[in-house]
């Protein structure tokens, strides 16, 4: 069976695949000091070994858990921000018919996210939405505490228990959240629900392999345990320290990267031609984002859908200032097949493209966008994935998670914590007066 693989081909007129072989000790330093837990944040290394440690009773579990919502709930919302929403949206739109929502015939319940912002619209329509619905949530939340998601279930809590009684809520609604502390735990205990443990050692953004991501996407109706064989195979091949660095794709990402962001390339844009994987971007975003972006360091992770961002973006890639470079995840087989049609009249002049398949058309614009970026000055690797399905998702998955480990290894600081997001977070809860914030609130008054 394939494997994802990386080509860096097109980086070789940045970076010579030289000065990128020359990483290889230091990766392979990388990898040993996450083997050994002897680096920044080796408190938070269980995402490291836990596609092989994923028992198949905890599968079982979370697939009874998942059958449980499938048979009482027509939508089922999942209810986490950051790391504790965007890889289970990430595998389930990837997978997921583009207009899933919009079928009849449904054979899962309809996912949807809440507890991602705090748009009064947003919660109002959502609420309005759920009135007449048989739907179930998902809490999600390490901490157990984080406001925009705490507000959303304090809603979606009131209204499934008054639409649906007590006990089908008590049914209906599972928490994921820290086995001890947050008021997401004290609610699940007092409330008796059913409860799933994020494990102390995997932060927010490494915790789609957890029952953060795998509930809901079980719940979503895909198969959990192929994403993590698809995970497995990533992880037996990528944190083995002893896999020669030309056959460890993380180690190869991890290097191009920084040699790419010390000749000057500072932003790194995930791009892909499949609209399915806007929010495989949107994970990753988050994953590289938080992990490296600290200590006035840091590739500043962007991502594009492609080819409609050709039309928006595409100039400013082509033209704009040269401290770029593109990481494409090109999928090579679509689980479709689309021929353009011939037309007599040919009006609008695409009878050159009768009878090939659409995907023939988007390869050539995938292709022709390469070289025209390259010869632009746009550095190009190309994650290649044989097709969208959850073993390959599960390699994504690993794939990008071990590479963030390495590569913020290499930029020298912790890639596991994230002190900066908590800066809003202070404002907020003094400007809201919140109890504990009182000189804050103070302070920050005399600012305004
Ligand atoms: O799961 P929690 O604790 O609600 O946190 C959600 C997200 O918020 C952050 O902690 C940032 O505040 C992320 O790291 C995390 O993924």
């Amino acid at each position: 069976m394939k494997n994802i693989s990386l080509n860096i081909d097109k980086v070789a007129g940045f970076v010579s695949k030289e000065t990128i072989a020359a990483y290889a000790p230091q990766v392979k330093a990388c990898i040993e000091t996450l083997e050994n837990g002897t680096g920044k944040g080796n408190d938070f290394l269980g995402w490291l070994h836990l596609p092989s440690s994923i028992t198949a009773e905890h599968l079982t579990d979370l697939q009874e858990t998942a059958q449980v919502l499938r048979e009482n709930c027509e939508v089922v919302i999942v209810a986490g921000i950051g790391g504790s929403y965007l890889g289970a949206r990430a595998i389930i739109e990837a997978l997921s018919n583009s207009f899933q929502w919009l079928q009849e015939k449904k054979n899962a319940p309809t996912i949807i996210y809440a507890g991602h912002n705090i748009g009064e619209d947003y919660l109002f329509e959502l609420t309005e939405f759920l009135k007449d619905k048989k739907f179930g949530v998902i809490n999600i939340s390490k901490s157990g505490t984080t406001t925009e998601t705490a507000l959303a279930f304090r809603l979606l809590k009131k209204q499934c228990e008054d639409q649906r009684g007590k006990e089908m809520a008590k049914k209906v609604i599972v928490a994921i959240t820290d086995a001890k502390k947050g008021a997401a735990r004290v609610t699940a205990d007092k409330e008796g629900y059913k409860s799933f443990i994020i494990p102390d050692n995997v932060g927010g953004r490494f915790s789609v392999l957890t029952p953060v991501g795998l509930l809901p996407i079980a719940v979503a109706g895909y198969d959990i345990i192929k994403l993590v064989e698809g995970a497995r195979t990533m992880e037996a091949l990528c944190s083995n320290p002893d896999t020669p660095f030309a056959e460890n794709p993380a180690a190869v990402y991890a290097a191009t990267r920084n040699a790419l962001y010390q000749d000057g390339k500072k932003i790194e844009i995930l791009v892909n031609f499949q609209p399915k994987l806007h929010y495989v971007s949107e994970w990753w975003k988050q994953l590289y984002g938080e992990s490296e972006g600290k200590e006035n360091k840091g590739i500043f992770p962007a991502s594009v859908d492609f080819s409609t961002d050709l039309h928006s973006m595409g100039q400013w890639i082509q033209e704009g200032e040269r401290t770029i470079f593109e990481t494409v995840i090109s999928v090579e087989k679509p689980n479709h097949k689309l021929e353009v049609p011939s037309d007599e009249a040919n009006l609008d002049g695409l009878n050159f493209l009768a009878g090939k398949r659409v995907d023939e058309v988007n390869k050539m614009a995938e292709l022709g966008t390469q070289l025209a970026h390259v010869d632009g000055g746009v550095p190009n690797m190309r994650l290649i994935v044989p097709e969208l399905n959850e073993f390959y998702l599960g390699e994504i998955i690993y794939f990008f998670e071990i590479g963030c480990g390495i590569s913020g290894y290499i930029l020298g600081v912790n890639p596991f914590n994230q002190p900066g997001v908590e800066a809003y977070k202070k404002n907020m809860f003094a400007l809201l007066n919140k109890p504990g914030y009182e000189e804050e609130s103070k302070a920050i008054q005399a600012r305004l």
